[in-house]
C-alpha cells in the first residue's frame, strides 16, 4: 500500500469574540466555528508511526484561540516579528482575513507544511432593536444561515479564498413555473405555470488568487461588500424572477454577482428544490396520484376545491427533493 493523499487537523473549534467600545459602551460579538487541515511532509506519521512530523491538532486549536502553550515561543515569535495567529490578538473579521492570517501562520511556522486549509463558519448574532433603537449588547440568532470562508495558503503559492452563504431558507408562494420538460413513459409530473418555490441557499464565490497575506489585507474592504452584494442579489433575484426553473434562476444569480464583484472569478450554487405538493390521494408509495383517482384531492370532503387556482392547502415534502447545482465563470 501507499499513501495517496493526507491532510489532518482540528475541526469544530468554536470561537466567540466580543469587542467592547470603551467610549460608547457598545459591544460587538462574533461567533465562528473553525476547521484547520494541514498538508505537507507528514506521510511518515501515517506509514511509520513517526509523530515527529505531527503538529498536534490540540496545538492547532490553541493557535486559533491564540494561546501559545510555551511562553518562550511567544517571545521568540515577537522577536521574529512572526504573524501571531490569535483570535485574541488579531481581527476575526472579515472572516476572509482571519482565515488567511490563520492559514498563513501554519506555512510560516512549520517548514514541512505545504498547505493549510482553514474554514471559518460565522454564525448570525444580529443586534436586537429594542423600542426602535439598536441595543448596545443584546443579539438574536435570526436563522441558521451562516457566512462561510475557506482559505488555503500554499507554500510558494499564495492564498486562494472561497467565500459563501449557507442555510438561507427562502420561499415564494408564486412567481415560479416549470413546464416544457421531457415527457415520456417515466413522466407523471404535471406541468405547472404557478407553483410554490422554496430552497435553502448554499452558494459561494471564488476570489481571483491572492499573492499572499498582504494582498488579502489590501482587499479587506471588498469582502464584506461582496458578501452583502451576493446575499442581496440572491434574495432580489429569487423574489423578482418569474422563474422558469431553479436552473435558470440560479444562473441569473451567478451572472449578477459576477457583474457586481469584479474580483470574483467564479460563482457556484447548490439549491435543493424543497417541494410543496397539492393535496391529493397519495398511494402508500407516496407518489402523488395524478391520474387514476380524480377524487383523490379534497373534493371527497363536501366537494372542497383545493387544486390548481383554488389550491390553498399544500403538503410540504421533506423528501425526496430536487438538487440543482452550477458553477458560472466569466467569459
Ligand atoms: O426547477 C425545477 N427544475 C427541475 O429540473 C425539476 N424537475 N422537477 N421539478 C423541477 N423543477
Amino acid at each position: 500500500s501507499q499513501l495517496s493523499s493526507a491532510r489532518y487537523g482540528k475541526d469544530n473549534v468554536r470561537v466567540y469574540k466580543v469587542h467592547r467600545d470603551e467610549k460608547t459602551g457598545v459591544h460587538t460579538v462574533v461567533e465562528m466555528t473553525v476547521c484547520v487541515l494541514l498538508e505537507g511532509d507528514i506521510e511518515t506519521s501515517y506509514t511509520e508511526a513517526d509523530n515527529s512530523v505531527v503538529v498536534a491538532t490540540d496545538s492547532m486549536k490553541n493557535t486559533v484561540y491564540g494561546v501559545y502553550p510555551w511562553p518562550q515561543n511567544l517571545k521568540q515569535d515577537i522577536s521574529n516579528g512572526l504573524t501571531k495567529v490569535m483570535a485574541k490578538q488579531h481581527p476575526v473579521t472579515p472572516p476572509e482575513l482571519f482565515a488567511s492570517i490563520l492559514s498563513s501562520h501554519f506555512i510560516e511556522t512549520y517548514s514541512h507544511i505545504h498547505a493549510a486549509h482553514v474554514k471559518v463558519i460565522t454564525h448570525r448574532w444580529t443586534r436586537m432593536t429594542i423600542d426602535g433603537k439598536p441595543h448596545p449588547h443584546s443579539f438574536i440568532r435570526d436563522g441558521a444561515e451562516t457566512r462561510n470562508v475557506e482559505a488555503v495558503a500554499r507554500r510558494g503559492g499564495g492564498i486562494t479564498i472561497h467565500s459563501g452563504i449557507s442555510g438561507l431558507l427562502v420561499l415564494k408562494s408564486t412567481g415560479s413555473a416549470f413546464h416544457g420538460y421531457i415527457r415520456n413513459e417515466y413522466t407523471t409530473l404535471p406541468e405547472v405555470w404557478d407553483r410554490i418555490l422554496s430552497t435553502e441557499v448554499e452558494c459561494g464565490w471564488t476570489w481571483k488568487p491572492f499573492a499572499g497575506l498582504s494582498a488579502v489585507r489590501q482587499s479587506v474592504p471588498k469582502f464584506d461588500r461582496a458578501w452583502q452584494a451576493s446575499r442581496d442579489i440572491t434574495l432580489k433575484t429569487f423574489a423578482e424572477d418569474n422563474s422558469a426553473s431553479v436552473q435558470n434562476t440560479m444562473y441569473k444569480m451567478c451572472d449578477a454577482i459576477l457583474a457586481a464583484v469584479p474580483d470574483v472569478a467564479t460563482v457556484d450554487y447548490s439549491l435543493p428544490n424543497k417541494h410543496y405538493f397539492e393535496i391529493s390521494g397519495f398511494p402508500s408509495c407516496g407518489v402523488p396520484d395524478r391520474g387514476a383517482n380524480k377524487k383523490a384531492d379534497l373534493s371527497w370532503h363536501k366537494g372542497l376545491k383545493n387544486t390548481g387556482k383554488d389550491a390553498e392547502v399544500y403538503a410540504p415534502q421533506s423528501n425526496p427533493n430536487g438538487l440543482i447545482q452550477c458553477t458560472v465563470t466569466r467569459q
